[in-house]
């Protein structure tokens, strides 16, 4: 990437992602094949206690699981506009009975004034909890079934991803029932699954409390920090939702001392927040580039990541800030700028931790590792290198710094699915484009 016909980290971010995809598929010439989007639903006992922390009632989750399932939400409709040829809805604790959600057959829609690939929608019900988690003003939102429950409906989910199978409910109106063993294998993956992408997002009201309380359980970050105005709380909502994930912090004191990342998860997390921590996990283990929405991907994702740094670190790409108070504070933490909470960091498992990243500048829009490998200017070509590619090894292990930063707070995965284009294209440029060597030559 160093040698490409441009001034060295010109490329900005892009460099990054590219690097991380070549080494993820071990060539020089990596390539987005199939790209799939999961999408978890599930409901939050804390809405039930304090209907207050959210500008929608909590039935409010089913009809837009629904949406999402025929097609007509807006993580779908980016689904179809940028060639996601997968979209998997699973139900993992939505408080209503979704199992009429009924994928339709794909739908017609036009790009550029050309007509798009469609996507096929497959649904997969997994209700782990029927009305989704406890209320973790009271204890721990899930038990540790349930929360292992939740990780292996998200883990299924990504075997479906990369073997492009969709359920008998893809594009019909049948009903896909919890990815049957010939979805999830076993069996030998098809030839191409190493240039799948995965991208995961969710529906859940009240989610972005359960996230919150996620964040500062992880990263030590105090309530009024982490806490935003989701889906559009006033001022006296807002300050509920800081007073809840204060209490729920309380009360599961000893679970999130002693509990490690998992504990966390399982203490103030939720279905939907499991289930993408699983999901994410199961592409760390295979090395398939897996793309976190925003904020409450995003902090499933930190709980996966704190789990397991290497090799969730290696594969994860983070595709926007979210407008969400604590956004900022949340990838700091994810991409290792801000260290997570001692507790969380002695409960991780023994063994080397990946290094600390440089430090970042201009809000890490320049980190990573071909931009560490830039340098600074009064180094010479050598040292520049040498340099560069020490910080980018201790880069590379952290995810990829979020690209976009447009007011996204939707949630959905809607991020997630914005950024293929621009992973096609890094992966384009490190492929196609001419070294500066051949170009001076010519
Ligand atoms: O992903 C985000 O950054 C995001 C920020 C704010 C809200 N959301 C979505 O809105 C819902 C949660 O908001 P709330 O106010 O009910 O906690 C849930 O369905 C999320 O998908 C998502
Ligand atoms: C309408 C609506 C759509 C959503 N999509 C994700 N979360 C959502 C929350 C609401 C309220």
């Amino acid at each position: 990437m160093a040698g490409k016909a441009k001034p060295v980290g010109s490329l900005g971010v892009m460099e990054a992602m590219a690097c991380r995809l070549a080494a993820l598929q071990g060539t020089l010439e990596p390539r987005i094949g199939r790209a799939s989007l999961l999408v978890f639903g599930a409901d939050h006992g804390i809405t039930a206690a304090r209907p207050q922390i959210s500008a929608f009632p909590r039935a409010v989750s089913a009809p837009v699981f629904r949406a999402v399932a025929r097609g007509q939400a807006a993580s779908a409709v980016l689904c179809a506009a940028n060639g996601v040829s997968l979209l998997v809805a699973v139900d993992v604790g939505l408080d209503a009975d979704v199992t009429d959600a009924c994928p339709p057959p794909p739908p017609p829609v036009l790009t550029a004034g050309r007509e798009a690939d469609s996507t096929r929608i497959s649904v997969v019900h997994r209700k782990i909890r029927p009305g989704g988690s406890r209320n973790m003003l009271e204890g721990p939102a899930m038990t540790e079934q349930e929360v292992a429950d939740a990780m292996a409906a998200g883990s299924d989910a990504v075997q479906m991803a990369v073997r492009g199978t969709a359920g008998p409910g893809a594009g019909g109106g049948a009903l896909a029932d919890g990815g049957g063993p010939a979805d999830r294998g076993p069996g030998p993956l098809p030839d191409d699954w190493r240039q799948c992408v995965v991208c995961i997002g969710e529906v859940g009201i009240g989610n972005t409390t359960a996230a919150a309380a996620l964040v500062a359980a992880l990263s030590g970050a105090a309530p009024e920090d982490v806490c935003g105005r989701g889906t559009g709380v006033d001022d006296t909502g807002l300050a509920a939702k800081r007073e809840a994930v204060s209490a729920a912090l309380a009360a599961n004191a000893e679970l999130l001392r002693g509990g490690g990342a998992l504990g966390a998860l399982r203490a103030v997390g939720g279905l939907e927040l499991a289930a993408m921590a699983g999901a994410v996990v199961a592409c760390a283990e295979l090395g398939v580039p897996v793309v976190a929405d925003g904020f409450i991907s995003g902090a499933a994702a930190l709980a996966a990541l704190a789990h397991q740094p290497g090799p969730v670190g290696r594969c994860l790409f983070l595709s926007h800030r979210s407008a969400e108070r604590g956004a900022a504070l949340l990838l700091a933490a994810l991409t290792g700028a801000v260290p997570l909470a001692p507790h969380i960091r002695d409960c991780q498992a023994a063994g080397p931790q990946p290094e600390r990243p440089p430090p970042q500048r201009d809000g890490g829009r320049e980190s990573g590792p071909c931009a560490a490998a830039a340098g600074s200017p009064d180094q010479g070509p050598a040292e520049t290198e040498a340099a560069g590619v020490a910080a980018g090894a201790a880069a590379a292990a952290w995810p990829s710094p979020a690209v976009l930063d447009m007011g996204l707070r939707l949630g959905e995965g809607t991020g997630a699915v914005l950024v293929l284009p621009l992973l096609r294209s890094a992966a384009a440029i490190l492929g196609r484009m001419a070294s500066l060597e051949e170009v001076l030559a010519a």
